[in-house]
């Protein structure tokens, strides 16, 4: 795999009809590594987050990675894992591998059928019949198994229970190749989140109130991502 060193949005923009979402953001970020993207509802963090795995076409502006722009063909530079239920439900655990093996390019199947093991999901079960935890396992098993330098989580920790969302933070930290590949996470669980992180952007109202490294803003600054994202947005 091509390991990734840069991130960079220029200029980006994003409307919907004439309703500014992204009001123009210009960041250079370099990985690897986790990068927590925070900010209120509303506040842009799908958006970006599309945009970046070119599921979405920029307004104006454009986003690069490791030098060339994406665009809606990028799939073997980013996964995305979207907040809405992704799987079909008709699917066992096994045919749901199967077939993301089949159609979505740099899908590891080893790494997935290894996840899967581990996690004790069964392989025989119908996506319906999951428990909700464990249909989110699986969403993030398929996300984890694309061999790509940018991961894109978008909000996996949603609707879950404490529990279930320390250990799919736990998975990610295990299985992501974060030596080489850069994840960017968005949540609303900033204090949770905070441990795992090495950068946070903080959006709001469609612009980055702030970014920069975790344990530099806390030394800087001498306040937690939490405490920080309290004052930025007041
Ligand atoms: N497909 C769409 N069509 C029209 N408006 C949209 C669409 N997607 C998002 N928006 C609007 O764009 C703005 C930013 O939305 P976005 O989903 O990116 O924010 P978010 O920070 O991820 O929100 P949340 O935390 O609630 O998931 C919001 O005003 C939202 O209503």
């Amino acid at each position: 795999m091509q390991v990734l060193n840069e991130v960079h949005l220029s200029g980006l923009k994003k409307s919907y009809m004439r309703q500014a979402a992204l009001n123009g953001i210009d960041l250079h970020m370099k990985g690897p590594g986790m990068i927590g993207i925070v900010g209120p509802n509303g506040s842009g963090k799908s958006t970006l987050l599309k945009l970046m795995a070119g599921l979405i076409r920029p307004s104006s502006g454009q986003v690069k990675i490791n030098n060339e722009r994406i665009t809606r063909r990028s799939g073997e530079t980013t996964a995305f894992l979207s907040e809405d239920d992704s799987l079909y439900r008709f699917l066992t655990v096994s045919k749901t591998l199967q077939f993301f093996h089949e159609t979505v390019p740099e899908f590891d199947l080893t790494k997935a059928e290894r996840m899967v093991t581990e996690l004790k999901l069964p392989l025989d079960r119908k996506v319906k019949h999951l428990s909700k935890g464990n249909r989110a396992r699986l969403k993030i098993v398929v996300t984890l198994a694309r061999s790509v330098p940018v991961l894109c989580m978008d909000e996996p920790l949603s609707g879950l229970d404490p529990l279930v969302r320390q250990d799919i933070l736990k998975m990610i930290i295990r299985y992501a190749d974060i030596e080489n590949q850069l994840v960017f996470l968005s949540t609303h669980e900033v204090e949770e989140v905070e441990p795992f992180l090495d950068q946070v952007i903080i959006i709001q109202d469609g612009e980055v109130a702030l970014f920069g490294e975790v344990e530099t803003l806390r030394q800087e600054r001498g306040m937690t991502v939490t405490e920080l994202m309290r004052e930025v947005l007041a």
